[in-house]
């Protein structure tokens, strides 16, 4: 039977400034105007020139894709983002980008992500059985898939030692974007930087202690043992082999933190949301579990059986498609330009609904239906580069894509070894834009132990290398 799970809506048509910016503070992937389902390229009537939605794809093949340098992340990004993260990837300038890209790929490749494996499949072996302990009482599924992506993140970028807090650094990091929406208001209508919004001294406080504790952090890494095998080591000791150029202590804070806050929230909340789907289609979990039990044959997931979990993978995908992680995001038009009819001036921004696109009735038949085939053999191939793009497009793509999709599909895997989920009892969840798109409340579920299950043993966790 068909399942059409929440979704948020667009802003009604002719919606006014007023309307525009409500819905940016409350919930921003809602201030979407409803046009965009005719006109695909929409600038609202208030923001003429200095605004515009797009959703073609054409349009964003050259955005993203042709002349990305023409469309550079912009004024909302830097505003928000760059005091915290400074120069890591995501906002570093062009020529800085370019080096830093280069330097960080390998250590995302397939290659090491299958070195990395077991730390990425043990937190979800051990949050299956804190589900477990919970004997049929209802688990609230958004904190502990927060818990286990944080633990597969810390292991990769900190290593298994525990020499700093990353709790703490989350936390700081969490206080810091806490008021994103009102940043995202003053930006988009040109406000002064110095303009108060509620939290703005928690903010700088948070601003200031993280990045302080990662400091002291790299400070005492360079000073002592390199040789463990982790992202913080590997982004330490390498250098650029076209120029030999290697971090500073700057850089590697600005990265670190990038890439621990980049790395975690976004999959937590894809996790979360694939659980709740399982709750509502029974169906769809069997034929997952027929699949993981055939590939896996209840040993530990492997790097091996990732080929073979093609259902498992086809399901994060669609559950990626109907909630993006990353919902909305944006570019700065550097000279002016004229886009899919309309003239923007320098300076201008763009803001990319994912989460309309992803449910664009020209681009999907049914929209608003989950349907696991859409990405396991689809008679027209897989949908366009600039139609599905929960990771973005073109060079600056996400750069962490591939541990994402591994961890996703290897972290469903296991879980499901070992249990079952069902629906527990509560109101249907609201979809909140904020930052990543999550729940408003906790995604709850019930985990009933499989009994017919091919789950491993407890007695033999994978082994996780120090
Ligand atoms: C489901 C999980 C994830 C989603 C949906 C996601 C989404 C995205 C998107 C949409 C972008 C592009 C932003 C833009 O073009 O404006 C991006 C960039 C990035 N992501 Fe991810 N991400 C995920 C996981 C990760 C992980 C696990 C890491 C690293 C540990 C990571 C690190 C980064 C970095 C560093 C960038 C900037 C890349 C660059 O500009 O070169 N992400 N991500």
């Amino acid at each position: 039977m068909d399942f059409e799970p929440v979704k948020l809506h667009a802003m009604p048509k002719g919606s006014g400034r007023l309307t525009f910016v409500r819905r940016l503070l409350a919930n921003p992937a809602t201030a979407a105007p409803a046009e965009l389902f005719e006109a695909r390229v929409f600038s609202p009537a208030f923001a003429r020139k200095k605004l515009a939605y797009v959703a073609d794809r054409d349009v964003l093949e050259t955005i993203f894709i042709e002349r990305p340098e023409d469309f550079p992340k912009g004024r909302i990004d830097e505003r928000i983002l760059r005091p915290i993260f400074g120069d890591g990837l995501l906002l570093a300038e062009p020529d800085d980008w370019r080096w830093k890209r280069r330097l960080t790929a390998p250590v995302f490749s397939p290659a090491a992500m299958k070195r990395f494996m077991p730390g990425i499949v043990a937190p979800f072996a051990e949050t299956a059985q804190t589900f477990l302990a919970a004997k049929g009482e209802p688990v609230d599924v958004s904190e502990a898939m927060k818990s286990a992506t944080l633990a597969v993140i810390d292991r990769l970028i900190f290593g298994a030692r525990r020499e700093i807090d990353p709790d703490r650094i989350m936390n700081h990091v969490d206080t810091y974007l806490a008021p994103t929406s009102w940043m995202v208001a003053y930006a988009l209508f040109s406000l002064p930087q110095a303009t108060p919004f509620p939290g703005r001294a928690r903010q700088r406080r948070a601003r200031i202690d993280s990045r302080a504790m990662l400091s002291d952090f790299v400070a005492r890494r360079r000073a002592g043992d390199l040789s463990t095998d982790d992202l913080c080591n590997r982004l330490i000791t390498a250098s650029d082999p076209e120029t030999g150029r290697a971090l500073s202590d700057d850089d590697m804070v600005d990265m670190l933190l990038t890439l621990q806050s980049a790395g975690h929230e976004t999959s937590a909340n894809a996790l979360a949301w694939a659980i709740h789907l399982l709750t509502r289609m029974q169906d769809v979990q069997e034929r997952l579990i027929a699949e993981i039990d055939s590939v896996t044959a209840g040993e530990p997931v492997e790097p091996d059986h990732m080929p073979r979990l093609a259902t498992v993978r086809a399901f994060v995908e669609e559950t990626m498609r109907l909630f993006p992680p990353a919902p909305t995001l944006s570019r700065t038009v550097r000279a002016a330009e004229r886009l899919g009819g309309l003239t923007l001036e320098a300076g201008a921004s763009i803001l990319v609904p994912v989460y309309l696109i992803h449910r664009h009735p020209a681009y999907w038949e049914r929209p608003d239906v989950f349907d696991l085939d859409r990405f396991l053999a689809p008679p027209g191939g897989r949908p366009a580069r600039t139609v599905y793009m929960p990771f973005g497009a073109g060079p600056k793509i996400c750069v962490g894509a591939q541990l994402a999709l591994t961890e996703m599909t290897a972290g469903i895997a296991s879980l499901l070894q070992a249990v079952r989920f069902r629906k527990a009892d509560g109101p249907e969840p609201r979809l909140l834009h904020r930052v990543t798109l999550r729940s408003a409340e906790s995604l709850m579920a019930i985990a009933e132990p499989r009994r017919d299950g091919a789950a491993p043993e407890l007695s033999r966790p994978a082994t996780v290398p120090a």
